[in-house]
């Protein structure tokens, strides 16, 4: 896996048009490194991974994608570049089988046989549980198995930057481990890794840098070692340790 870096600078949202609720954001994710983006309810974490998938359009502001500008291009665009998003709510389609949401997955590139059965093969490689059962119904999966599946639809695209909004919410614990241990490996495989969680314990284990958003705005940010050095940094992150904890 090849990452790109991902970044956007000075960005505003707004819903409705007057709610603003991204205030000259600045969040960057590196190849090879998990970042975490954490922060209280309704601080604008989701808002921000929809924004780097092209879902929202700024204000202001600019998205980068190694150094290309990809702020003005639609979502379709950015996956085609190389950016997966797993949405925080249930997104298998569960009238279908594993394989045919696998297969949607490969959309951007469906005219490319040998491409599409090169990329089930890989992913069925990566996930057993789903190679055992691809004629299934996504909604026989276990809600575990089903997050497998959405990740999995998102890694057909063999993509270089990926977007992770709240995986392990209402996944059982074993799982979640499974999740992370996931997500680790393939920032160590060279993706760029973005994960919003308020599991902020298992976030801060597994993550190379944090960013900390507040009412829409960045309140803070370092790398592992900077929140492992500095007392203020680290307090914060303390302060937020036992927020939420979804399993
Ligand atoms: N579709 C929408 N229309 C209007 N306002 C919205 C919409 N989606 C989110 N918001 C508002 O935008 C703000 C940021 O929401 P966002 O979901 O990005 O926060 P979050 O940090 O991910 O929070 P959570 O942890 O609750 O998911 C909140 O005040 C929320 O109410």
């Amino acid at each position: 896996m090849e990452g790109l870096k991902l970044s956007m600078e000075g960005i505003e949202v707004a819903y409705n048009s007057d709610i603003v609720v991204l205030n000259d954001v600045a969040v960057t994710g590196r190849p090879g490194e998990v970042t975490g983006i954490i922060g209280p309810n309704g601080a604008g974490k989701s808002t921000v991974l929809k924004t780097f998938f092209g879902l929202l359009r700024p204000r202001k502001g600019s998205i980068t994608l190694g150094d290309q500008d990809i702020t003005r291009q639609k979502a379709f665009q950015r996956a085609l570049e190389g950016i997966a998003f797993v949405p925080q709510h249930r997104s298998v389609f569960a009238d279908l089988s594993v394989r045919d949401n696998l297969l949607l997955g490969c959309w951007p590139f469906r005219r490319d046989k040998k491409r599409v059965a090169r990329a089930i093969e890989s992913v069925f490689d990566e996930f057993p549980v789903l190679a055992e059962r691809p004629n299934a119904a996504a909604s026989s999966l276990s809600g575990g198995q089903q997050r497998f599946l959405e990740i999995a639809r998102a890694l057909v695209i063999d993509p270089k930057v990926i977007l992770l909004d709240e995986p392990t919410a209402m996944i059982a614990p074993k799982i979640s481990k499974e999740i992370y241990a996931l997500t680790r490996s393939l920032a160590d495989r060279g993706a760029t890794i973005l994960l919003v969680d308020q599991n902020v314990r298992s976030c801060a284990e597994i993550a190379d840098r944090l960013y900390i958003l507040e009412l829409g705005r960045n309140k803070a940010e370092g790398t592992r070692e900077d929140f492992a050095s500095d007392d203020k940094l680290r307090e914060m992150v303390s302060e937020w340790m036992n927020y939420k904890i979804d399993a």
